[in-house]
C-alpha cells in the first residue's frame, strides 16, 4: 500500500506480518509513522490519499468501519477512561457477550502484578501501573491484531525496559499480529520481528 499527502507520495509500505510476529516500522519524525497506522486502522484525514489493500487473514480490512476491523491500538499515553474506575476499564475492553466479567478482570489484573485494585481510579496508579492497565484493557477486548504507536516513549529507562518485555510477551502468548512504530532502536530490537525503515 502507499499514501500520498497533496499528491506526493509519502510512504509505501509492502509487507505481511505473522500471528505473534511484531513488524517494526521505523523512521524520523513526518515521515508518516502515525499515517500508516491511521490508514489500517480506518481513521486517516482526508487530506490523504491511499492506494493498495490492507487484509487480516482473508478479511479486505478497507471494506469495513473502523470498529468493525478488530484492531487493538496502544499509544504513547495510556488513555484510561478517568470516570472509570480502573476494573471498569478493563471490563469496558471486554466483548459485550462475555460472561464471567469480574474473574477475567481480576485475572488480567493478577497477571501484571495489579491483583486487587479494580475499585481504584486510574489517575491514582503510577504510570507504568497505568500502561498495564491499557495493555491488559487491549487483550481483553481480543482483537484479531495489534498496532502500537510509540508505545514506551514516555516511560522512564527502567520501565520501558519492564513494559517492552511485558508488551511483546504477552502479544507473542497470545498469537497476535502487530505493528509497532517508533523511533528506539531498542523498541525494535526487544520485538524481535523484521524492520522496516521509512525514509
Ligand atoms: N491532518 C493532516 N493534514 C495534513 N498533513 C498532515 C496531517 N497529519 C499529518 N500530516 C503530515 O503528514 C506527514 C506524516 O505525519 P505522521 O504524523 O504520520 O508522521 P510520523 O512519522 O508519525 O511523525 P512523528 O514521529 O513525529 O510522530 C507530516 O509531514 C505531517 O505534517
Amino acid at each position: 500500500m502507499s499514501i500520498a499527502l497533496a499528491g506526493r507520495e509519502l510512504l509505501a509500505v509492502d509487507a505481511a506480518i505473522a500471528a505473534g510476529e511484531v513488524l517494526t516500522v521505523m523512521g524520523p519524525s513526518g515521515s508518516g509513522k502515525s499515517t500508516l497506522l491511521a490508514y489500517i486502522a480506518g481513521f486517516l484525514d482526508r487530506e490523504f490519499t491511499a492506494s493498495g489493500g490492507v487484509w487480516l487473514g482473508e478479511r479486505d480490512l478497507l471494506g469495513l468501519p473502523a470498529e468493525k476491523r478488530g484492531i487493538g491500538l496502544l499509544f504513547q499515553d495510556p488513555l484510561l477512561f478517568p470516570h472509570l474506575s480502573v476494573g471498569g476499564n478493563l471490563r469496558f475492553g471486554l466483548p459485550r457477550s462475555s460472561k464471567e466479567k469480574h474473574q477475567q478482570v481480576s485475572q488480567a489484573l493478577e497477571q501484571v502484578g495489579l491483583a486487587g485494585l479494580e475499585s481504584r481510579d486510574p489517575a491514582t496508579l503510577s504510570g507504568g501501573q497505568q500502561s498495564r492497565v491499557a495493555l491488559m484493557r487491549l487483550l481483553l477486548s481480543k482483537p484479531k491484531a495489534v498496532l502500537l504507536d510509540e508505545p514506551f516513549s514516555k516511560l522512564d529507562t527502567a520501565l520501558r525496559q519492564e513494559m517492552r518485555a511485558l508488551v511483546f510477551s504477552q502479544l507473542r502468548e497470545a498469537g497476535l499480529p502487530a505493528l509497532l512504530v517508533t523511533h528506539d532502536h531498542a523498541d525494535a530490537k526487544a520485538a524481535g520481528g523484521p524492520v522496516i525503515e521509512l525514509g
